[in-house]
């Protein structure tokens, strides 16, 4: 159920599932009754203003209009357009329905009661303007709860994004399979509640439909996370490298170490410019500590192959020593998760990094908060694309898994793959809890997790870890909430959270 079919994407699930033998107007009954489940928890005596579109959203929404009825609730239907414009399934639904129909433009919204919003769904296919915009302001000035059809009309589907105007519904009941506008941002905040419906299409349709973005739950990276050995011991666990900076930054590498240590790595060690030396060995106890000045510093602590994970950026200066420590890790190579300074580094040549990582053939992470995306990808990535778009085209470029982080923080594979998180809470926008994360990456990469699904996991696993312990949240505290995440993990099959 973590498969998130773009609007494309499901009327193809549609096309499959009609072709196999399922009249449209049978999804679309569904469909419609779904809503009338939704809309009909509430008593009798709510008045019910259904809004309808010129497409087969409108058709839904006839549908539970006529169902409503049949239920007992006072009805009242809007349609936005003339009747005789609806064609096919939706057609057939109006047809089917016995009251009366007034012009969505001119009507007026009850003072009370609920509003159901079945205007645009998937067909979304420019800006909302003119009449169709006025009354989405008007329903959204009203006040009243709205249950939006499929998606808020005027949420693009596939990106999130507004398109002109958009509804601001209290719960919105979707079929079969989420859509990225329910989970990104600014969608996620108009859709409410998402209420998943099933509708009668077959699960089986993905397989030709091969969905490439996903809700980022334990189910879809579990398979890869690390599993315990009885026979293991520490140096099987993996060996992860934070690269501090100087004596003025050296809290950022120590929070990425020991998140780290906590999500599992065997070992850590925090390599330390001289000047650090003395602050680091005072500062860490489980966590080692050993001098790596410079590119050639840290070049022969990674002479040893056991040190197997290298995580660098925080607390690190954007410049030339910094860039020719990335490289040197290239030469190494290792798996790598470059954050903050070390992303920096390389916003005046962008493609010294992407040339790097493509000679080194070695799994990287990238995680940039916006500003390290801008400055990384200015020119590359069309700006008013939809957030995982975005970080897909970045991938792509940079040949390196692209964490594009925020409330709804999009994990995306050059091979295409992307995962978008919905549970992390606003308490992680405290500083270091980018640190904190770079860390938790690195620690399940040296376990040999697989670069997508450990940045993946690792972002589930903060948004959970912050989760756990609510408002006051610093970044010291995140690793040591990673044990509570983990043993959830391990007893609850659904993942602490669901999916
Ligand atoms: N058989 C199916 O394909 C099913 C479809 N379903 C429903 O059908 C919806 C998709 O139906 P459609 O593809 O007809 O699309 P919509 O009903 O979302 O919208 C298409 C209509 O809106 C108009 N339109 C597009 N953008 C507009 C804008 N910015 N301003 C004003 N008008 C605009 C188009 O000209 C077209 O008439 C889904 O969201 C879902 O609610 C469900 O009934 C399940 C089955
Ligand atoms: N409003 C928010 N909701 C959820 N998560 C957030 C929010 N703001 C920031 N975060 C998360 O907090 C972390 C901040 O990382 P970053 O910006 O690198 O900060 P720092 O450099 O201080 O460590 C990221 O994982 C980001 O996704
Ligand atoms: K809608």
């Amino acid at each position: 159920m973590h498969e998130l079919l773009t609007p494309a994407e499901m009327a193809e699930a549609d096309r499959l599932t009609i072709a196999a033998g399922t009249p449209g107007i049978e999804l679309m009954e569904r469909a419609g009754r779904a809503v009338a489940d939704v809309v009909g928890r509430r008593p009798l005596s709510t008045p019910v203003l259904v809004l309808c579109g010129p497409g087969n959203n409108g058709g839904d929404g006839f549908v539970a209009a006529r169902i409503l009825t049949e239920r007992g609730f006072r009805v009242r239907l809007a349609l936005a357009g003339p009747r005789d414009a609806l064609r096919g399934d939706a057609a057939l639904a109006a047809a089917r329905w016995r009251g009366p129909v007034e012009d969505a433009f001119a009507a007026p919204l009850d003072p009370s009661g609920v509003i159901v919003d079945a205007l645009l769904g998937a067909g979304l296919a420019r800006d909302v303007a003119g009449a169709m915009a006025a009354l989405i302001d008007r329903v959204n000035r009203g006040g009243r709860p709205v249950v939006a059809v499929d998606l808020p009309s005027g949420i693009d589907g596939a990106s999130g994004l507004v398109r002109g105007i958009a509804v601001r519904a209290g719960e919105t009941v979707t079929f079969f399979r989420r859509k990225p506008g329910h989970v990104l941002l600014p969608g996620r905040l108009h859709c409410g509640a998402v209420r998943l419906a099933q509708i009668g299409i077959a699960g089986a349709v993905l397989e030709r439909i091969a969905p490439r973005l996903f809700l980022n739950v334990p189910a879809l990276w579990r398979p890869a996370f690390p599993v315990l050995a009885v026979d293991g011991n520490k140096y099987r666990r993996g060996h992860a490298l934070a690269v501090s900076g100087g004596i003025e930054a050296t809290g950022a590498a120590r929070m990425a170490a020991r998140a780290a240590l906590r999500i599992g790595a065997g070992l850590v060690t925090v390599a330390a410019p001289s000047s650090a030396l003395m602050v680091l060995a005072g500062a860490l106890e489980a966590v080692m500590v050993r001098r790596a000045d410079g590119a050639a510093g840290l070049g022969r602590l990674l002479e040893d192959a056991r040190r197997n994970a290298v995580v660098m950026g925080p607390g690190l200066d954007p410049d030339e020593e910094t860039r020719a420590m990335v490289e040197a890790v290239f030469a190494a190579p290792r798996p790598l998760v470059l954050d903050a300074g070390a992303i920096t580094a390389f916003a005046a040549d962008p493609e010294r990094l992407f040339r790097g990582v493509a000679a080194s053939a070695t799994p990287t992470v990238l995680t940039p908060h916006d500003g390290e995306f801008a400055r990384l990808f200015a020119g590359a990535v069309e700006p008013g694309a939809g957030k995982s778009e975005r970080a897909l085209r970045a991938a792509r470029l940079a040949g390196a898994v692209v964490v594009l982080k925020g409330p709804d923080t999009v994990v995306a594979a050059p091979d295409g793959r992307a995962a978008i998180a919905d549970n992390a809470p606003p308490t992680l926008g405290t500083a270091g809890s980018g640190d904190v994360l770079a860390g938790m990456i690195g620690g399940l990469m040296a376990q040999g997790m697989p670069a997508f699904e450990a940045a993946s996991a690792a972002v589930w696993m903060h948004g959970a870890a912050a989760q756990r312990f609510g408002r006051g949240l610093i970044a010291e505290d995140l690793p040591d909430l990673l044990p509570g995440v983990l043993q959830a993990l391990e007893t609850d099959e659904d993942g602490a959270g669901g999916d």
